[in-house]
């Protein structure tokens, strides 16, 4: 149960708040420090029992139902613990997320689960409520996807977003290839051996433990070196970090050499084809921004999502902008020099959680900004945040019927 529940003099149950990842869902109660429970978005498919994504886009509408179902029973019933219908929810979401997904999970929350009221708040948005801030440039650098989002005065400038598709597991893939090429593993009986001989794939949970405690982000003077000499053979290399010898599952070991630990990670900082990199990504945001907008956005720099905790990033980051606003295309472009990175109050993958939680807790504001489930039940539609605030048409309702409340605060649980 949510901490000091009951102490008060009745008045509504703590709000539910899910932050659905690509990777990891992230699921507590308004209100509290950090989520209850971390867990992989998978879930074994009913029909199949094989291991599927929750968040999946490419999908037909019946089976992402079905699979959406399975997994916030498991949320409710196996984590939670608390009747679905007593409680508001708040999903965090993502600016980019389709409203086919964001229609079905509505409808399993509602139908299904028959909760009293959701609001989905977007996750930029969410993470500059642990600051109290009102305006930030806001980076979410997750699985999938490295997100920028501007938000002025509490507004999402949305003509100004930018992402990549770099984040963890783009570094998965990367580590999975270099490990099976260069990579040697030890057995009790021999050493030495190249691992596709000892094992035929490395897991990704596994690929993802050897990321999160072998790799780390270069400085930059290093990391340009480390760059150039994959592309030219003549440069030199600066010495690599130690080989570390990870244990595989007990019995065999894998020796992990230290030009993985320190380049695997250089992708997100190299350009591509068309000069991106995380870093330029933020910049080119700032660029599409109202020029009155950008000393406050540049100087109230967050950065959120799990991949910016490699040891190491934030500095590589900001050295990269530092390095990057001396170049003509961004001097006399940008109209500021001065970036500051915010440290907010949570890790970076809770940290659109923790604002979420923040928000829910704020219990009038919520149920002033839900969806209701009469207003679902009624029209079927989920409108957008930024739809949130005025009242739909009248004209979708069948004449002389009044329409049902989009959100309100009459729902109570008070003994
Ligand atoms: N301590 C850590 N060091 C490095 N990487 C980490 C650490 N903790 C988590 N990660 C990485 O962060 C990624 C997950 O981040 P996050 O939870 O923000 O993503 P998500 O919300 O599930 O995905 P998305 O934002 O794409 O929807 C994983 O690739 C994971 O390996």
């Amino acid at each position: 149960m949510p901490l000091f529940e009951g102490l008060g003099s009745g008045g509504e149950k703590t709000a539910v708040v899910i932050d659905l990842g690509a990777a990891y869902t992230k699921c507590g109660f308004a209100g509290e420090t950090g989520p209850r429970f971390i867990i992989p978005s998978e879930i074994k498919h009913p029909g199949s029992q094989e291991v599927v994504a929750v968040v999946q886009f490419n999908i037909n509408t019946e089976e992402l139902y079905t699979i959406l179902k399975e997994f916030i029973h498991l949320l409710y019933f196996r984590h939670l613990l608390v009747n679905p219908r007593d409680r508001r929810v708040v999903v965090i979401e993502s600016i980019l997320c389709p409203s086919h997904y964001r229609d079905t999970l509505s409808r399993v929350l509602f139908r299904h689960f028959e909760v009293p009221s959701v609001l989905f708040a977007p996750s930029h948005l969410m993470s500059i409520m642990t600051l109290g801030l009102q305006s930030a440039l806001v980076m979410d650098c997750g699985y999938t996807e490295t997100l920028v989002l501007p938000i002025y005065e509490g507004i999402p400038i949305l003509s100004a977003w930018e992402a990549l598709p770099m984040g963890g597991k783009a570094i998965h893939k990367e580590l999975q290839s270099l490990l099976s090429e260069q990579c040697t593993v030890d057995t009790d009986s021999s050493t030495g051996l190249q691992l596709p001989s000892v094992i035929s794939h490395i897991p990704e949970d596994v690929v993802e433990d050897i990321k999160v405690r072998t790799c780390f982000v270069s400085d930059l003077q290093r990391g340009l070196k480390i760059q150039e000499a994959k592309f030219n053979t003549d440069a030199e290399r600066p010495a690599p970090p130690p080989d570390v010898d990870y244990p595989l599952d007990g019995q065999k070991i894998l020796h992990v050499k230290g030009f993985i630990r320190d380049s695997v990670a250089e992708m997100l900082f190299e350009q591509d084809n068309e000069e991106k990199s995380i870093a330029t990504l933020l910049l080119d945001t700032l660029v599409k921004c109202p020029i009155d907008t950008r000393k406050v956005l540049s100087e109230n720099l967050l950065i959120i999502g799990g991949t910016a905790m490699l040891p190491g990033f934030l500095h590589r980051l900001l050295a990269e902008i530092r390095s990057l606003v001396e170049k003509p295309k961004y001097r006399d472009a940008l109209a500021t020099k001065s970036f500051r990175i915010h440290s907010p109050p949570a890790k970076p993958n809770c940290t659109a959680w923790l604002g979420g939680a923040i928000f829910g807790a704020l219990q009038d504001i919520l149920g002033s900004r839900s969806v209701s489930r009469d207003y679902y039940n009624h029209t079927g539609r989920i409108p957008d945040w930024c739809c949130l605030s005025s009242p739909p048409p009248d004209s979708i309702y069948e004449a002389g019927k009044t329409p049902p409340p989009l959100m309100k605060r009459a729902f109570s649980t008070e003994k």
